[in-house]
């Protein structure tokens, strides 16, 4: 990371940084005195220290240079593409005209020292996705293998499917853990049609559910629903159906009534179903399976579960319990040895680490869970390559959008995917890279040729998105062989998205199993992937924290994602200079960087309402930041976040004044008052809800769960377990809950 240091650090550290340099050896003693005084200085405001306005003089060159070619950027090729969004911001493009000059801003001042990246090299986990046997080996239906090979494409098992289904069709109770992507959906549907096709008495329509499958999000309700639907076609007597948050109701409740047989539910809708429906009846209940079965029994889900146990086990004892998922955690293992009975225990985990070789058969018929302590290492698809990179905040957003530019306009057929924390992040930054980046084509939007609208295809997913439109992104992303998909977590867990080349994670993730999900959303089923993880100097860390649990990432260097803005021509702005001082070296990217960073922050000041929207996003980046588990703290803390610079990656030129770092430490001090702890516990709450899309649907559920708690609702009794008869309860005892563990979702 020398080459990043010096290029960020000697910027910093004295008038000379402002004049052409190489990227040579860093200053790092220098650069310490230079950060403690800065830090020194900013602790004294929580503004943006006096430095900056002094330092804004020094790089004056330069910067004044980088401010012309914005303006020019904006007023020539591009102004067109940036028309305010009326509905968005309203205001006109004659008010933005009159705004007074551009200040570009010091992007590369006052950053902190980028440190050595000390990443131990670890041994990933290895699996092997596919075996040599063909699904007729297996005693099923004819017209199930026929469905299977015809309609889905599919004549060889994965490895998660040729040691589950045999094990599922004995009748165990399972537990399962294999790595993303790699075939668990059919592992469980393949044995529930099997069974239910074989029934002696004919399955009716009017008996109501045979199998419950549980699945955290709306989403992969809809794409488990669509796998069962087609392994259903020969057997037109059986009905799959699905329930999710955000349908109607009222029609969800006329199919009930008709009947559903292999019924594919979120846990909240089947709650809101079971409290107010009274056609559904659980009495046939022959399979219960839980996909992503740590999310399920996370926190979040915790009353949802325990009300559908309740209700299940009321109705039915004997049935066939399957838990799986690519990240089975001690507390999800501990909690299967209370609920499951006598469970096998399935991990397609390489006890050799990828000695075995599939033609050779060396799999093991059914291979345990690993021993406790290697539990928590998670295998990764070895078609996929991880990075990391280690970005100054100031520089977070440019740096995203190089990379973007670097992906989408000069790479070909390049479908990301980009996590960040909260909902309004997604909200705030799909807009932003909506008005600004297309523009970067030179060509106003609407003269735009298609293929430059299919580079910069902008969607985004999250949980406070109308249902309807929810799922025509989905859609539209799943067909779509490009395009950029900003999301929230609520696209992290089960969602098989073909042909996606990139996830990038904007903003890390709460825990390392979350960060297996998010970047298992490529690099599925054997294909090539890559991921991209962006951290902040001060969170460098996290990087031992994930190779603790056996991931290996590989740096790219911050200049290097840069870089590609010397290959933009649109960045190039019409500044009069030598070619020399044009060529691709240090001070040409800065001087592009800037030129980029100026038309966001251009987009933003240019009216009051887009200020406060970036102010807005800005603020629930502080709360989601203040989420993060407590075991990650010590990597991710408010306290670490220097608002002025952060509130450059939102656009902003300034740090707004009380927000933030200063109002969550007050709020701290607060918990030491009785009187005011309920208060800042809501607050927190809420926080902690904004903190991703398990969040979804938010305020109106948390008021509706505290609601539900007042009035005792039927069936929020402690619950049995799934199998043994324990109270449900215990189960949420077993496990260490974080803040960031409960994610409230009930989708
Ligand atoms: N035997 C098979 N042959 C070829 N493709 C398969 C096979 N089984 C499953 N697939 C395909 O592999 C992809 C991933 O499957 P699936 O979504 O079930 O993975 P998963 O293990 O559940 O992943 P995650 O852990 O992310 O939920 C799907 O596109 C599916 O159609």
């Amino acid at each position: 990371m020398a080459a990043a240091g010096g290029l960020l650090l000697r910027a910093a550290e004295s008038p000379a940084a402002a004049a052409p340099e190489t990227l040579s050896g860093p200053r790092p003693a220098q650069a310490r005195r230079h950060a403690e005084a800065t830090k020194r200085k900013y602790r004294a405001s929580s503004e943006a220290p006096p430095a900056k306005r002094r330092s804004a003089v020094v790089f004056l060159p330069a910067k004044r240079a980088a401010a012309e070619e914005a303006q020019r950027t904006f007023k020539g090729k591009a102004q067109k593409t940036f028309s305010p969004n009326e509905s968005l911001v309203g205001v006109s493009g004659k008010n933005r005209e009159q705004k007074p000059c551009i200040r570009t801003s010091s992007l590369f001042k006052n950053n902190p020292e980028i440190p050595e990246l000390h990443r131990p090299v670890v041994k990933q986990v290895q699996e092997q996705v596919f075996t040599s046997d063909a699904f007729h080996k297996l005693d099923l239906h004819p017209h199930l293998i026929s469905t299977i090979n015809t309609v889905l494409n599919m004549t060889s098992m994965t490895s998660v499917q040729k040691q589950s289904i045999p094990v599922l069709l004995e009748g165990r109770d399972a537990l399962v853990r294999s790595q993303t992507g790699s075939g668990k959906t059919l592992a469980y549907c393949i044995p529930v049609v099997q069974s239910l096709q074989a029934m002696k008495s004919k399955i009716q329509r009017s008996d109501g559910p045979y199998a419950l499958v549980l699945v955290p999000t709306r989403e992969l309700a809809l794409q488990s629903f669509n796998t069962v639907q087609k392994l259903l076609k020969p057997f037109t007597w059986i009905v799959p159906g699905v329930l999710m948050g955000g349908e109607r109701k009222k029609s969800e409740k006329a199919r009930l009534r008709k009947g559903i047989n292999i019924l594919i539910s979120t846990p909240g809708r089947l709650v809101d179903h079971i409290k107010s429906t009274k056609n559904i009846h659980f009495s046939r209940i022959r399979w219960l399976i839980l996909d992503e079965a740590d999310r399920i029994l996370d926190l979040g889900f915790e009353k949802d579960i325990t009300v559908i146990l309740n209700a299940v086990n009321a109705e039915c004892q004997q049935r066939q319990n399957v838990l799986l998922s690519a990240t089975l955690t001690e507390g999800v293992t501990r909690l299967a040895d209370i609920s499951l009975l006598d469970p096998v225990q399935i991990s397609v985990l390489d006890q050799h680490h990828g000695q075995s070789d599939p033609e050779q058969g060396t799999l093991p018929e059914v291979s345990p869970l690993p021993p406790d302590d290697e539990l928590d290492s998670f295998a990764i698809p070895g078609s996929l390559d991880q990075h990391v990179t280690l970005v100054p905040s100031k520089l977070k957003l440019v740096s995203l959008a190089a990379f973007i530019l670097q992906k989408c306009k000069f790479e070909k057929d390049q479908k990301m995917i980009i996590f960040f924390l909260s909902c309004e992040l997604v909200e705030f930054y799909y807009h932003l890279f909506l008005r600004t980046l297309p523009a970067c084509s030179g060509v106003p939007a609407s003269r735009q040729p298609p293929s430059a609208s299919t580079r910069f295809k902008f969607l985004r997913l999250h949980g406070n998105m109308e249902q309807e439109e929810r799922t025509a992104v989905f859609e539209e992303f799943s067909h779509s062989k490009t395009g950029i998909l900003l999301c929230t977590d609520v696209a992290a867990r089960g969602l098989d998205l073909p042909q996606v080349t990139w996830i990038v994670q904007y903003n890390a993730p709460s825990s390392p199993a979350e960060y297996i999900h998010r970047i298992g959303r490529t690099a599925r089923i054997g294909c090539r992937g890559s991921s991209l993880l962006i951290l902040a100097p001060s969170e460098a860390e996290y990087v031992n924290s994930l190779a603790s649990h056996k991931i290996n990432v590989s740096e790219i260097h911050v200049e290097d994602i840069l870089s590609v803005l010397t290959r933009d021509g649109c960045l190039k702005g019409s500044r009069r200079g030598t070619q020399k001082s044009r060529a691709a070296g240090p001070q040409e990217i800065r001087r592009r960087a800037t030129v980029l960073q100026t038309v966001f922050e251009d987009y933003v000041h240019s009216s009051e309402r887009r200020v406060s929207w970036a102010k807005k996003a800005l603020q629930s980046f502080i709360r989601a930041y203040a989420t993060y588990p407590r075991e990650l703290k010590h990597i991710f803390h408010v306290r670490s976040l220097h608002l002025g610079h952060v509130a450059k990656s939102f656009g902003l030129r300034d740090a707004p004044q009380n927000l933030g770092v200063s109002a969550v430490k007050r709020r701290k001090g607060n918990l030491n008052r009785p009187d005011l702890h309920k208060k800042t516990r809501g607050k927190h709450r809420l926080a902690e809800i904004l903190r991703s899309e398990y969040s979804s649907g938010i305020e109106a559920s948390v008021a509706k769960v505290k609601k539900q708690n007042k009035h005792a609702a039927p069936g929020s009794q402690p619950c049995r377990a799934i199998r043994t008869g324990r109270p449900a309860s215990a189960v949420g005892k077993q496990k260490q809950r974080s803040p960031c563990n409960g994610k409230t979702q009930r989708d």
